[in-house]
């Protein structure tokens, strides 16, 4: 386990804790909540199961990714070397001129990874930290490398992950588009799903089976794909109760946002989600893929007033700002 050094001063009520570290502590979370979420196998797409996923949980595991086992292990390495470096180190390490940025202390940050002003104060008691890497910065969209040996392997490595990736959610997407019996042209899954604006997310939460890691919410994306390792806390609503998201190994945690809500008329549910307890005295570490659309995406539904992504992405800042907290799509009902 690294030391109290590495995370950032503010996150120091929860570091003084005593910890013991890797024990199981069963009894701080409800493992009557586990539940077992669809299971989508990439290679042998059933479309009826994915319907049924998509229509009734809004979450499910993603197998056989064609990810190779060996990444996966690169990247655990490369992200826990990176993320246990002195705080301080951190914050330099990722200078001005760097599409990679460091964060902490909250979800509340913009897809460019600044957190948002206040954002840190309200989100006490649910604190992480984490790297955020723009997509377009590891393809030929944004050319770069960095000057520190190990800030550049972690480089290298996400921009492996990323076209594994960019190739899953294109796959995905195009068959979720056809359970919903969408049409799409080319170029409008191309806008609903922008490289541009894609970011991956690592994250660390420190060891505190305990404390909440991240509040309810539901992600602004067309679809977030998690990577959460064997320490659990993924929590997710469904029914008006919380469940546990079992870590399944090999396997992502692919969750509906908030633009697919609106892309199938809500047919499909932005999943309401958080991290709760975690069933072990450890770090828990995660790797997020966020696919948003285009800036000028423009959404017509039935249920809300046309916007474009970059408006509902100005409406949520203004709301955090205002009211510390996001309200989401019913800013956009029709008939609020
Ligand atoms: O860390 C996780 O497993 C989930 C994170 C998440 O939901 C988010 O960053 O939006
Ligand atoms: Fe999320």
């Amino acid at each position: 386990m690294s030391n109290s050094e590495s995370y950032p001063p503010e996150f120091g009520t929860l570091m003084n804790k005593p910890t013991e570290p890797e024990k199981s502590i069963e009894p701080s979370l409800d493992r009557t909540k586990d539940i077992l979420i669809p299971v989508i196998d990439l290679e042998h797409l059933n479309m009826e199961k994915l319907r049924e996923a998509c229509r009734d949980w809004g979450i499910f595991h993603l197998e056989n990714t064609g990810i190779p086992s060996t990444l996966m292990s690169q990247i655990k390495e490369i992200t826990e070397s990176v993320l246990s470096l002195p705080f301080e180190e951190k914050r330099k390490l990722f200078g001005v001129n760097s599409p990679l940025s460091y964060f902490w202390g909250t979800n509340l940050v913009s897809p460019s990874g600044n957190a948002l002003k206040g954002a840190l104060r309200k989100s006490f008691g649910h604190l992480f930290e984490g790297i955020n890497v723009p997509l377009a910065s590891l393809s030929s969209l944004l050319p770069f490398s960095c000057s520190d040996p190990k800030l550049e392997s972690f480089r290298v490595v996400m921009e492996e992950y990323g076209k594994h990736v960019s190739r899953i959610v294109m796959t995905l997407f195009e068959a979720i588009a056809e359970t919903l019996s969408l049409d799409l042209s080319d170029d409008r899954k191309k806008s609903c799903l922008s490289e541009s604006t894609g970011v991956i997310r690592v994250q660390r939460y420190p060891p505190c089976t305990e404390s909440p890691g991240l509040k309810p919410h539901t992600d602004s994306s067309m679809i977030s794909m998690i990577n959460q390792d064997d320490v659990g806390g993924l929590e997710f609503m469904k029914d008006g109760e919380w469940f546990n998201v079992t870590p399944l190994a090999n396997s992502l945690v692919i969750g509906l946002g908030d633009m697919m809500q609106v892309l199938s008329d809500e047919k499909y549910k932005s999943v309401l989600h958080k991290v709760g307890k975690r069933m072990k005295m450890k770090e828990r570490y995660s790797i997020i893929y966020f696919v948003f659309p285009d800036k000028d995406c423009m959404f017509n539904s039935s249920c809300y007033k046309p916007f474009t992504f970059s408006e509902y992405e100005a409406q949520v800042k203004l709301d955090i700002e205002t009211h510390g907290c996001k309200v989401g799509l019913s800013k956009f009902l029709t008939n609020p």
